[in-house]
């Protein structure tokens, strides 16, 4: 079933249970830093296995020990859905243990 665009309400309160994301118009965001350059790039690689898994993809930037992540869901015009908030919580579950801020 395709997934449905959530409103602002629901977003806001799936935000209060995902520290450090944001949502700027219609991305779900946050930028993760590391201890350095190749433990940003190994959680990189198990994101991208998570999102395989999901079959749901964020943009992810990789500068030198930052992550930017950023998504939404393609196939509902570019609009948050559950898909996204599920792959920020993998995301989330990924980053903790990579005790990233
Ligand atoms: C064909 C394939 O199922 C789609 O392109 C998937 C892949 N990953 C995706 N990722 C995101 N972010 N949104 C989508 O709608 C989406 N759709």
């Amino acid at each position: 079933m395709a997934p449905e665009p959530l409103s602002r309400q629901e977003i806001d309160n799936a935000l209060a249970e995902l520290p450090g994301w944001s949502a700027p118009g219609d991305r779900l965001e946050r930028t993760y830093t590391f201890e350095g350059h190749l433990s940003a790039a190994a959680t990189v690689a198990q994101i991208a296995r998570v999102q395989e898994t999901l079959n749901h993809h964020a943009d992810l930037t990789l500068s030198y020990n930052k992550l930017k992540v950023s998504v939404n869901t393609h196939s509902v015009g570019g609009k948050i859905t559950e898909l996204d908030l599920e792959l920020a919580h993998r995301i989330e579950q990924i980053c903790v243990e990579h005790h990233v801020s």
